[in-house]
Parts: C-alpha cells; sequence; structure tokens
C-alpha cells in the first residue's frame, strides 16, 4: 500500500463567497478536471461532506487505490464506503480482497466498509468515496438492476433514463447514493427543473461526451447562478446549497452522488424555472 500518497483538497465554499468570483476561481474551488492520466489513480477530496471523488485509468497492470496521507488511516476504506462505475466502454476487473468483480460499461460496485485492498484491471472507473460508520456488504450492480426511471421529453430537449445503484432502496450503504444518468441522442438538458438539497453535496461526473463538446453547468445559489464549461471526464463538486444542472452541446450521460445527512433522493427543495437568477 502506497502510504506517501497525497490528494488535492479542496475547502467547503459558503454561498456568499461566490458573487464576484472569476471563472478561474469558480473552477478552481468546484471543478475536478483531471481525474485519468494512463496506470494511475488519482483522487480529490473534498471537505463538502468529506466526498472524495477520483478516477484510475487501469491498463494492464492493476492500479491499487491507494490511501492519501490526508486520510490518517491505515487503509482508505478503514472508516470509508466506496462507490465504483467503469465509465470506460470496454469492461474491467476490480479486485476486493482477493475477489474479482468484472463491470461492464457503466457498471456499478460498492465496496463496504473494511476492505483492506482494492485494486483495479482494464478499465477506466470513477470512484467516490463517503465516511462511513458501519460496514455493508461489498455488491456489484448493472444497469438492468437498477430499476432504471425514463424522465423527461424530446420537446423539453430532456429525455434521459435515470439509473439508481446505491440507494436507500437498493445497494445498502451507510450515506453514500449513487447513480448514473443517461440522455438520448438530442437531449441536452439534466436535471430542469433544478433543486438543491440542504442535507446532501452532490458531484456530477460526466462522461461519454464526444470530442470538442462541452456541458455548460449551471451552479450557485437559484437565484444567483453562475456556469461552469465542463469537458469529457470532468467533475463538478455542488454544496448543499447549489443548484447543479446543465445541457451539453451534445448528449452525455453522468455520474450523480450524493453524501450526507440523509439518502432521500427526493429530499430537495425544487427549483421553478422562473426563479433562477
Ligand atoms: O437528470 C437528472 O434529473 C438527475 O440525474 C438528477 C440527479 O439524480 C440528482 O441531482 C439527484 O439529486
Ligand atoms: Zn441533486
Amino acid at each position: 500500500m502506497e502510504r506517501s500518497y497525497r490528494v488535492e483538497t479542496r475547502y467547503a465554499t459558503a454561498p456568499d463567497q461566490v458573487p464576484g468570483m472569476t471563472t478561474e476561481a469558480l473552477r478552481r474551488r468546484f471543478l475536478a478536471e483531471e481525474l485519468f492520466a494512463p496506470g494511475q489513480a488519482r483522487l480529490l477530496y473534498s471537505h463538502e461532506d468529506r466526498m472524495v471523488i477520483g478516477g484510475v485509468a487501469a491498463g494492464d497492470a492493476p492500479v491499487e487505490l491507494p490511501c492519501p496521507a490526508e486520510l490518517r488511516a491505515e487503509h482508505f476504506l478503514q472508516r470509508r464506503e466506496l462507490g465504483v462505475v467503469n465509465v470506460g466502454e470496454a469492461s474491467g476487473t476490480v479486485t476486493v480482497d482477493g475477489t474479482k468483480h468484472e463491470l461492464g460499461a457503466r457498471e456499478c460496485l460498492y465496496v463496504g466498509r473494511g476492505a483492506r485492498e482494492v485494486s483495479f484491471l482494464g478499465g477506466d472507473f470513477y470512484l467516490v468515496s463517503t465516511p462511513a460508520h458501519t460496514e455493508h456488504p461489498t455488491v456489484r450492480v448493472g444497469l438492468a438492476d437498477a430499476e432504471p426511471v425514463r424522465l423527461g421529453s424530446q420537446e423539453g430537449s430532456n429525455d434521459r433514463t435515470i439509473y439508481k445503484f446505491i440507494h436507500a432502496a437498493g445497494i445498502r450503504s451507510c450515506q453514500l447514493v449513487l447513480g448514473v444518468t443517461v440522455l438520448e441522442p438530442g437531449s441536452m438538458w439534466n436535471t430542469m427543473p433544478c433543486h438543491t438539497h440542504e442535507r446532501r453535496t452532490e458531484a456530477y461526473f460526466y462522461f461519454g461526451l464526444p470530442a470538442g463538446h462541452r456541458v455548460v453547468h449551471l451552479m450557485g445559489r437559484p437565484d444567483e447562478t453562475r456556469n461552469i464549461i465542463v469537458a469529457d471526464r470532468q467533475a463538478v463538486i455542488s454544496p448543499p446549497w447549489s443548484v447543479h444542472c446543465g445541457f451539453g452541446t451534445a448528449a452525455y450521460a453522468f455520474v450523480w452522488a450524493m453524501g450526507g445527512e440523509n439518502q432521500a433522493y427526493d429530499d430537495v427543495e425544487q427549483v421553478a424555472i422562473g426563479e433562477m437568477r
């Protein structure tokens, strides 16, 4: 286990810090730009609900999940749980304490607190981890097991399917809630009308966006929004007071993941479109 590994730390942001921030300042605080590098695991530690997000671009040689010095832990999952989504096109393998789990494209693995050795092979994996107070079993979950919910419409440019993987009525966890939303070709908008959830932080990781295209991600208080232009395989951290929604210049998918006070997906403050500023 690599113990000298350091993560980038992002401190929490209050909403009154946002007015006046330059584009660059917004990006430094909320956008994770470089999560994937060949043969490496890259992690970012946010103080928003102590969520860790990361990426592993594993080739033919296994890549271990490092334990950042910042965690002051014996191993990464000593006090944490982990969600893994294969965001590549090919299937890949996640090995947890000697047991291999094969993940196809867009499939998910929940890894419970206490697992000591996690390694990745032959795929591109997005990771989200939150603190955990107890152990839940490590479980693989495929798209078909996720009870897909089709939302939106073609006329609204937001025809999309939400796959809930880790949630109160699905794969059990301590606080992590995680799923994937896939937009139909021709649909560009996610999460509109948008919402906040004062009790949970959320991170959106956009993927499957063709080269040269971007997602315009809206964040901030509903009456004081800003935008962040996001490329493929980048993530935006959304503090509990911030809306999180966006439109792409082409269809895309995204992993959404939350941690915080509760796991109630519906516990949101809905924002009417006309209230947004
Ligand atoms: O497209 C959507 O709408 C979403 O995927 C919304 C996310 O699931 C979300 O923001 C959950 O709080
Ligand atoms: Zn949300």
